[in-house]
């Protein structure tokens, strides 16, 4: 049975969960249209992975309403299963299995139709056909993640969850990984996609920035950026190590982040700042107005949510 039309692949309001007495998803909205790469950042343990198992059909929030893929949340969790592929953090296969018969199996137990064909399709679609007798234990890690994409993939869902998919795989694989998601994107699969990754998080179309369970940021990364108001500092030279410690704690000093040569020091308050850096001068350092990068930007919401939330 194929999903009703929805424009909007994901669209719910007041999404919370509690495990407990803790709220571990507190009262989020979220819309992604169909065909989007959707990020979630946020530091570990902020609820991406149960947010997320929410929208679908994994796990039953305690408030909020919506829909996924036209399926309501609490009502047709089933449907919403159906259509969704999940490629987890820890992906199990059978090592002394072919990839060919890990994808048979997993296409069997998904009781997808013409199953020999749909296993070949997703062989041929990843790249892995040549390899489709090769046990799956033998596999390098980069072809590893491929096959658990395939596997993912198997039943041709709709929407593709993807809960740190790169964690330990090399540039080039992530890189030809990205790649195959935007490929995806553009054939109209909806991914969701959580990363402690900088660069895979400017690869997504849109971005949503968790911790303890709120929603601090959402959009594009320009607009993630820009909303922070985060102004930030870079200084080059030497003694940096004792220049970090002078910093911190002055008045408009917010956080000074070393990035290779560089330090990056930020902060909200223009005036404040400037005094500080003013007061610092040293001719050996060289002084550069930059724009926030989106760590710098992240390492901000993280440090005031500790503050507002803990
Ligand atoms: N089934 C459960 N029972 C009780 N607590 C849970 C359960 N699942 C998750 N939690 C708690 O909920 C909080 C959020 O966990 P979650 O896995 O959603 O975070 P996350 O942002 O995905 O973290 P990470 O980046 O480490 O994967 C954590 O404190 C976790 O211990």
């Amino acid at each position: 049975m194929s999903a009703p039309p929805a424009p909007l692949a994901i669209d719910v309001t007041g999404v919370t969960k509690r495990f407990g007495t803790k709220t571990v998803v507190n009262a989020i909205d979220l819309q992604v249209a169909r065909g989007e790469i959707y990020g979630f950042l946020g530091p570990n343990g902020s609820g991406k992975t149960t947010f997320i198992r929410m929208l679908c059909g994994l796990l039953t929030p305690d408030a909020g309403t919506g829909t996924c893929l036209g399926y309501d949340l609490r009502t047709q969790q089933p449907d919403i299963k159906r259509h969704v592929g999940y490629m987890t953090q820890k992906f199990s296969y059978y090592e002394d299995l072919t990839l060919r018969e890990n994808l048979d199996f997993i296409a069997r137990v998904y009781d997808v139709p013409d199953r020999a064909a749909a296993v070949q399709r997703s062989l041929e679609r990843l790249g892995l056909a040549n390899r489709s007798h090769q046990l799956a234990g033998q596999l390098s890690g980069g072809w590893k993640q491929r096959l658990a994409l395939a596997a993912s993939l198997i039943h041709s869902p709709q929407l593709l969850l993807l809960d740190e998919p790169t964690a330990g795989v090399d540039p080039k694989a992530r890189r030809e990984f990205w790649d195959e998601i935007h490929q995806l994107a553009a054939d109209g699969l909806t991914v969701l996609i959580t990363t402690h990754y900088m660069d895979e998080a400017e690869r997504c179309h849109r971005l949503a920035y968790l911790a303890y369970g709120n929603l601090l940021a959402r959009g594009t990364v320009a607009d993630v950026v820009a909303a922070a108001q985060l102004i930030t500092w870079s200084v080059r030279g030497p003694d940096l190590r004792e220049l970090a410690a002078a910093l911190r704690g002055r008045p408009g000093i917010e956080q000074v982040v070393p990035f290779g040569s560089l330090l990056h020091v930020s902060g909200h308050d223009a005036t404040a700042l400037d005094a500080t850096i003013t007061s610092l001068h040293d001719p050996r350092h060289e002084w550069r107005r930059i724009n926030a990068g989106l760590e710098d930007v992240f390492i901000s919401l993280m440090d005031r949510a500790e503050d507002n939330f803990k």
